[in-house]
C-alpha cells in the first residue's frame, strides 16, 4: 500500500463505511452489492483490456460477456431489476454491452405497453432471450418525434401492418444492438382509413430466429463512433414489411381498422422518460468514478513545491483542490438526486398504472431537465478529472479517456440536452398557473410565492441582502428566487407576442431564457435536495462532512453565475466578495477527509479499471505493467521497421 494514501486513510473524520451505507441506503444493500460484487473474482468474466483490442475483436469480447451474464444471473438465480443492474453496471465496467438496449429499452417497453396477450407472448420470448430487442425510434434525418418519416400502414384485408422506410431520411439510424438484435421495437406514423394518427409503437422481426440472417429487410452496423465500440449501433430500412396486427403496442387500431385512442398519446413515450431518469443516477456514479480516480492519484502524486521541502502530494494545491472538490461535492450531490429521481419515478409510474395521469407532465419536466442537468455537468467534470491528473491522466491506463468517450453522448442520446432543457414549457404553464392564483403542487409549489413575496428581478438596491452564505437553508432560498428567473424568459415570450410573433417565433426567440431557467431550475432542485437529505443523517460526523459538501456546491454554484444573482439582488457585492474566501476555507476543511470521501463511494479496483485510481495507490508500478502489455510491445522490433525503415 502506497504510505500516502495509508496517511491519507487516518486522517479522515468519519467512519467511511456508515457513508457508504448512506449512498447504498442502508448495510443490507452494502451487503447485497458486496456480494454481487464478488462475481468479478469469476474467472469467465477475465478478459483483455478492450483498448488493446479491435472494434470488431470488443464486439466479439462484448458479446461474449453479455452472453455469460445471462448465464450467470441464472445461475445464481438473480432476478430482481435492481441487482441484475448492480450485476450488469459491475460487470461492465466502464464500457457498454452489445445486449444493453435490450434491457434498457426493449423489455422496459414491452413491460409497459404489452397488453395481457401481448405480455403472455413476448415476455417469456424476450425473458429467455430468443428473442433480442433493440429500440428502433430515431432517423438519418430526424430525431424529432413529429418529424419522424416511417409509416405503418393497416392493411384491413390482411389484417397486417406494412412497416415503410419511404425515403433516405426516414431509414432507422441509431438503434443499438443493429448485428445483435432479431428483434425492434420500431417507432412509426400510423395510418389507418387514410388518416395518421401520429407516432406508435411495432414489434417487427429483424432477423431469422435460427440462422440470424437479416429477413428481406436493411440492417447493420453503422460504423465506429467516438466511444461505444462495444455497441453495434444500427441502421434499418423497412421495404413495405408485413407484420401483424398483434404486433402493435397497445393495440389502438380495431380489426376495421377504427382507431382507439390511448388515455394520453404521451405514454408511447414512457421508456425514454424511464432511461431520462436512470440517466440522473449514472452521472453520479460517472461522477464518483472520476473523482475516486483524480482524488486518489493527486494524493500519491508528488510534484513542484510550495515551500524548499520535499515536492508535495498535487492535491495540496488550492487550484488541485479547486479543480476536485466541487466536482467531489457534485458528485454528492447528483447521488443523493439520483435517488429521489429514481423514487419519483416508480411513485409517479404507480400511479399512472393505476390510471391516475396527472403527474405525468411533471415526471416528464423534471426528468428531461435532471437529465440535461446532471450529463452536462458531469460531462465537464470528467474532463477536468482528466486535465487534472496531467499526463497519465491522458493515458487509456487512467480510465477517464473512456468515461469520457463512453458518457458524452447522454448529453446527446434520449433527447439532446437543450431539446431537453427547452422541454420548460411546463415551467412557464406553472408559472403563469401561479400567477393566476393556482396552488401549485410538487417540487414546483416554490411558484406559488411569486406574487405575495415578489420573487422577480430587483435592482440590487432595492433589495435587502438578508442572505448569510454560512447558512445553507439562506442558500437554498437564494437558489429558489434565482430559479424565478422563469419570470424572465415568460416575460420575453410576452414582449415577442406584443410584437406580433406568431406563438412559435415567440417561443424560439427567447429559448436562450428558456434554457437559463430550465438549467435555474434544476440546480435549486439539486442544491434543496441535496440540503433535504443531511437532515435524514444522523451521525454527527458524516453529516459534518457532508454538509461542508453541501455548502461548497452552493457557493461554487453561485460563484459561477454570480451575474444571476447580483441582478436579481439576492446577494450583495460585499457578499459576492466573501464566497471566494468562504469557497477556500470550506476547501481546507474537505482537504483532510478527500480520499475518504472517495472511499466512500466503495468501487472495487476492476471495476474503476484505472490504474491511476488504484485503492492500493501503487500508481508508478503498474503503469508501467499495464504499458507494457501494449501490442506494439508484442515483439521487440515491430514489423513496420522491416516493411518501411529497414
Ligand atoms: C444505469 C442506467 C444506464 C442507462 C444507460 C443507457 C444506455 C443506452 C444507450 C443509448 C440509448 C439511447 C436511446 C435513444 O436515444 S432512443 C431515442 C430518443 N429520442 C428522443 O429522446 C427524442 C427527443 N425528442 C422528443 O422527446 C420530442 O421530440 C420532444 C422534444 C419532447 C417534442 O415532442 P412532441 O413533438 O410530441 O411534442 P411537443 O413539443 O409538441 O409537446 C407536446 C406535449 O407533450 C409533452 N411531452 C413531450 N414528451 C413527453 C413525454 N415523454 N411525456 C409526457 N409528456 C411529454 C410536451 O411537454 C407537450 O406538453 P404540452 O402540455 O405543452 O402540450
Ligand atoms: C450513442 C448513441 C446511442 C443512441 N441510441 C439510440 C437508440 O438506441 N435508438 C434510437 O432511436 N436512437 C438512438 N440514438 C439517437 C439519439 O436519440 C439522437 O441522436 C438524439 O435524440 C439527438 O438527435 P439528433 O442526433 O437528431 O440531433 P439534432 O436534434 O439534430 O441536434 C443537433 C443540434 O440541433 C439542436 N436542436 C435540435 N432541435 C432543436 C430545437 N427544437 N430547439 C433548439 N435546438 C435544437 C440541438 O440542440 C443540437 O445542438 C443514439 C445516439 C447516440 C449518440
Amino acid at each position: 500500500m502506497n504510505p500516502d494514501i495509508v496517511k491519507e486513510r487516518q486522517n479522515a473524520s468519519f467512519d467511511v463505511q456508515k457513508l457508504t451505507y448512506i449512498l447504498d441506503g442502508g448495510p443490507e444493500k452494502t451487503k447485497r452489492r458486496r456480494e454481487i460484487s464478488l462475481v468479478l473474482n469469476d474467472p469467465d468474466f477475465d478478459e483483455e483490456d478492450p483498448n488493446f483490442l479491435s472494434r470488431s475483436e470488443r464486439y466479439e469480447q462484448a458479446v461474449r460477456k453479455s452472453a455469460q451474464m445471462i448465464l450467470k444471473l441464472r445461475e445464481y438465480g438473480i432476478s430482481d431489476p435492481a441487482e441484475i443492474n448492480c450485476y450488469k453496471s459491475v460487470v461492465r465496467g466502464n464500457f457498454h454491452e452489445s445486449l444493453g438496449l435490450h434491457y434498457v429499452m426493449f423489455l422496459p417497453t414491452l413491460y409497459s405497453q404489452c397488453d395481457q396477450e401481448q405480455s403472455k407472448k413476448w415476455l417469456p420470448l424476450a425473458t429467455s432471450f430468443e428473442v433480442l430487442g433493440t429500440y428502433a425510434q430515431t432517423e438519418l434525418g430526424h430525431t424529432h418525434l413529429r418529424g419522424l418519416e416511417t409509416t405503418a400502414t393497416f392493411d384491413p384485408t390482411t389484417q397486417e401492418f406494412v412497416l415503410n422506410s419511404p425515403t433516405v431520411t426516414s431509414i432507422k439510424w441509431w438503434p443499438g444492438a443493429g448485428k445483435t438484435s432479431n428483434h425492434a421495437v420500431v417507432l412509426a406514423q400510423l395510418y389507418t382509413r387514410g388518416k395518421c394518427h401520429g407516432l406508435h409503437a411495432f414489434i417487427v422481426q429483424l432477423r431469422h430466429m435460427d440462422t440470424h440472417e437479416p429477413l428481406p429487410i436493411l440492417v447493420g452496423d453503422i460504423g465506429p463512433k467516438f466511444g461505444f465500440s462495444e455497441v453495434d449501433n444500427g441502421f434499418l430500412k423497412l421495404d413495405h414489411v408485413r407484420i401483424p396486427r398483434e404486433n402493435m403496442l397497445m393495440k389502438h387500431v380495431e380489426p376495421d381498422g377504427r382507431y382507439v385512442k390511448p388515455a394520453s398519446a404521451k405514454l408511447t413515450y414512457g421508456t425514454m422518460v424511464f432511461i431520462r431518469s436512470l440517466l440522473v443516477g449514472l452521472s453520479a456514479l460517472v461522477m464518483a468514478k472520476s473523482c475516486t480516480i483524480a482524488i486518489r492519484y493527486s494524493a500519491v502524486r508528488h510534484q513542484s513545491e510550495i515551500r524548499s521541502e520535499p515536492e508535495p502530494q498535487i492535491l495540496d494545491y488550492q487550484t488541485q483542490q479547486y479543480k476536485l472538490f466541487p466536482l467531489l461535492a457534485t458528485a454528492y450531490a447528483f447521488s443523493f438526486v439520483g435517488q429521489y429521481m429514481t423514487e419519483t419515478y416508480y411513485r409517479i409510474s404507480g400511479d399512472i398504472n393505476q390510471g391516475d395521469l396527472s403527474e405525468l407532465p411533471e415526471l416528464h419536466a423534471v426528468s428531461a431537465g435532471l437529465k440535461a442537468f446532471t450529463t452536462w455537468t458531469t460531462n465537464t467534470g470528467i474532463e477536468v478529472c482528466r486535465m487534472s491528473c496531467g499526463g497519465h491522466g491522458y493515458s487509456r491506463s487512467s480510465a477517464l479517456p473512456d468515461l469520457y468517450a463512453e458518457f458524452t453522448p447522454t448529453c446527446t442520446y434520449e433527447g439532446e440536452n437543450t431539446v431537453m432543457m427547452l422541454q420548460t414549457a411546463y415551467l412557464v404553464k406553472s408559472y403563469r398557473q401561479a400567477k393566476a392564483g393556482e396552488q401549485l403542487r410538487g417540487i414546483m409549489s416554490y411558484l406559488n410565492d411569486m406574487e405575495q413575496r415578489h420573487v422577480r428581478a430587483h435592482p440590487a438596491s432595492a433589495r435587502p441582502a438578508l442572505v448569510d452564505i454560512n447558512d445553507l437553508s439562506d442558500l437554498v432560498e437564494s437558489y429558489k428566487l434565482r430559479a424565478a428567473l422563469v419570470e424572465s424568459a415568460a416575460k420575453s415570450i410576452q414582449q415577442e407576442l406584443q410584437k406580433r410573433r406568431s406563438h412559435e417565433d415567440a417561443w424560439n426567440n427567447s429559448a436562450i431564457d428558456l434554457v437559463k431557467a430550465s438549467d435555474a431550475h434544476c440546480h435549486y432542485m439539486v442544491v434543496k435536495l441535496f440540503t433535504d437529505k443531511l437532515s435524514e443523517i444522523g451521525d454527527p460526523d458524516i453529516n459534518l462532512v457532508l454538509t461542508t459538501l453541501a455548502q461548497l456546491y452552493a457557493l461554487h454554484g453561485i460563484a459561477l453565475n454570480s451575474g444571476d444573482f447580483l441582478q436579481a439582488g439576492l446577494l450583495t457585492v460585499p457578499q459576492m466578495q466573501q464566497i471566494p474566501v468562504r469557497i477556500k476555507e470550506l476547501l481546507c476543511l474537505i482537504r483532510p477527509n478527500a480520499v475518504a470521501l472517495v472511499d466512500a463511494f466503495d468501487f472495487p479496483d476492476k471495476v474503476l479499471s484505472s490504474v491511476l485510481g488504484r485503492y492500493d495507490g501503487n500508481v508508478y508500478e503498474n503503469l508501467f505493467e499495464w504499458a507494457r502489455r501494449s501490442p506494439l510491445n508484442a515483439t521487440e522490433v515491430h514489423e513496420s521497421f522491416h516493411k518501411y525503415l529497414k
